[in-house]
C-alpha cells in the first residue's frame, strides 16, 4: 500500500498496491523491528487497524456511495487492516438510531460513506443517547465523501476524493471537534458544519432539482440569487468572542503555531454524563441580560460556519477552528451595490471574502436569531432544512471528536 502522504491538489485518487520483499533471513530480529519502524514512520502518532463502523447511504449524492465504497474505499480501508462492520442506511434518520444504539467499546470510529446528511444523523444520534458526552468522546468521526455536499472530508481529509479520504482516515488523528445546540421550538439538535438563513439556505435547499450536476449546483445556485439583491429581515443578538478582523486573524495565527498536542490519556466521561446544560438557555427563555437583539432589516446573508470549506472552492470560514468554542459568523447587507455583491461572489472562490470590508466577519459562542417580516423562507443547519423559526445557537468547546490529517486545523488556508 502507498502509503505517503495525499496532496489533493495533484493527486485524484490513491489505490493500495502490494510490493514483495524477500528476505536474506525471514528470521531475523531485525525483521520485526523494521517492520515496527515502517509502520511507525506510515502512522506517527495515529492509531493503527482502527476498528470502524462504516455506514454507506445508497442514496447520497448522485446515487453511486456503494459503488464508491467498494471500488475506491474497501480496499484501501482492507489494505490498512482495519477491523471493517458495514451497514447501509436503509431510511432518512437511520443514521441517527444507528449512533444512538451503537456499542460504542466495540469501535473507535464512524465513517459516514454519504454527503454531510449521515454525520449530522450520527452527532445528533451520539447526543441523544444517555451517555452522550461519554460516545462523543470516544467515537471519532469521519466522512468518505460519497454525497453531493463533501465539506466535512473537504476540511478534515483535505479532499472530497473518496479514496484520498479512505487514507486519510487510515492515518487520521483523533481531533476534539467543538460542537453546536440549535434550539427551536421545543426542539435541540446539534450541528457541526453551519446555520444559514437566507440566500445561502435558500441555495441549499432550494436546488435539490440539480442534484445531477453534484457539488456544481451549490455554486450555480448562489450565483443566480447573488445578483436579485434579496433580503431577509431579521432580529439578531450575539455573544461575540473576536469582534474584529485583526482580533481574529492573531487568534488564528497563535492557533496555528501551536503544534497539535498528543492527546492526555484521561478518563473518559461518566457514563451517565448527557450532554452539557446550555449555558444560556433555549429560544424559548428570555434573552441573556449582556444579549441585545439588532434589527437587521437589510440583511442579505446570515452565515454561521464551525468548519471553514463549504463545498470544494467556497473557503467560506477560513479562519475556523476545529475547537476554539467559537463559530465564525458573516452577515453582509443586502442593499450593497452591485459591484459589491460581484465582488464578494467572486472573492468567495479567491479565498478574499474574509477581507471584503461589506464582509462583517467575527467569532462569537452563541446566537440568537427572529426571522421577520416575511411568510416563509429557509433555513439550513447542516445542509438540512429546518422550519421557518426563530432559533438559538450555543457552542460546546471539544464536545466532539473526529479524524483528521492536522490534528488541530483545518485544511482550508486560514487568515
Ligand atoms: N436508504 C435511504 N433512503 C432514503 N434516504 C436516505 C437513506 N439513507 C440516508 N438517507 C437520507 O439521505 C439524506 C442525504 O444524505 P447525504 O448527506 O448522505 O447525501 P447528499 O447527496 O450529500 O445529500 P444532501 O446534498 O441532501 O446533503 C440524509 O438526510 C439521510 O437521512
Amino acid at each position: 500500500m502507498c502509503f505517503g502522504p495525499p496532496s489533493p491538489k495533484m493527486e485524484k485518487s490513491r489505490s493500495s498496491t502490494r510490493i514483495p520483499y524477500r528476505l536474506d533471513k525471514a528470521d531475523s530480529a531485525d525483521v520485526p523491528a523494521w517492520i515496527e519502524k515502517l509502520l511507525s514512520r506510515a502512522y506517527g502518532s495515529s492509531q493503527r487497524q482502527k476498528r470502524i463502523k462504516v455506514l454507506i447511504n445508497p442514496f447520497g449524492g448522485q446515487g453511486s456511495a456503494l459503488k464508491l465504497y467498494n471500488t475506491h474505499i474497501a480496499p484501501i480501508l482492507a489494505a490498512a487492516r482495519c477491523e471493517l462492520d458495514v451497514e447501509k442506511t436503509q431510511y432518512r434518520g437511520h443514521g441517527v438510531e444507528i449512533a444512538q444504539k451503537l456499542d460504542i467499546d466495540k469501535y473507535d470510529v464512524v465513517a459516514c460513506c454519504s454527503g454531510d446528511g449521515i454525520p449530522h444523523e450520527v452527532w445528533n444520534g451520539l447526543g441523544k443517547r444517555q451517555d452522550a458526552a461519554k460516545a462523543l468522546e470516544k467515537i471519532a468521526l469521519a466522512q468518505l465523501p460519497c454525497g453531493s455536499g463533501n465539506a466535512m472530508s473537504l476540511n478534515l481529509n483535505g479532499t472530497d476524493s473518496p479514496s484520498l479520504a479512505a487514507l486519510a482516515v487510515v492515518k487520521g488523528h483523533r481531533t476534539p471537534e467543538d460542537l453546536v445546540s440549535v434550539t427551536q421550538g421545543d426542539r435541540r439538535m446539534l450541528s457541526f458544519l453551519s446555520q444559514s438563513v437566507g440566500i445561502v439556505a435558500e441555495t441549499d435547499l432550494a436546488t435539490e432539482h440539480l442534484r445531477w450536476m453534484g457539488s456544481a449546483r451549490f455554486t450555480w445556485g448562489f450565483l443566480v440569487r447573488f445578483l436579485r439583491k434579496t433580503s431577509y429581515p431579521a432580529d439578531i443578538a450575539v455573544k461575540v468572542e473576536y469582534a474584529t478582523k485583526e482580533e481574529i486573524r492573531n487568534a488564528y495565527r497563535a492557533a496555528a503555531a501551536n503544534p497539535p498536542r498528543t492527546p492526555k490519556k484521561q478518563p473518559l466521561q461518566a457514563a451517565d454524563a448527557g450532554l452539557p446544560d446550555l449555558k444560556y438557555g433555549t429560544v424559548n427563555d428570555p434573552l441573556p441580560d449582556s444579549w441585545t437583539l439588532v434589527p437587521h432589516d437589510q440583511l442579505g446573508n446570515f452565515y454561521a460556519g464551525k468548519m471553514a470549506y463549504m463545498s470544494p472552492d467556497a473557503n467560506f470560514f477560513p479562519a475556523a477552528l476545529p475547537s476554539d468554542g467559537c463559530l465564525d459568523l458573516i452577515r453582509v447587507r443586502a442593499d450593497i451595490d452591485r459591484r459589491a455583491n460581484i465582488a464578494c461572489m467572486l472573492a468567495v472562490a479567491d479565498n478574499k471574502l474574509f477581507d471584503l470590508p461589506q464582509v462583517d466577519y467575527q467569532k462569537v459562542s452563541a446566537y440568537r436569531i427572529i426571522p421577520k417580516n416575511q411568510k416563509d423562507g429557509y433555513i439550513s443547519i447542516d445542509g438540512e432544512r429546518v422550519p421557518f423559526e426563530p432559533f438559538q445557537a450555543e457552542v460546546h468547546k471539544g464536545l466532539g471528536t473526529v479524524l483528521s490529517r492536522k490534528g488541530h486545523l483545518f485544511e482550508a488556508k486560514g487568515v
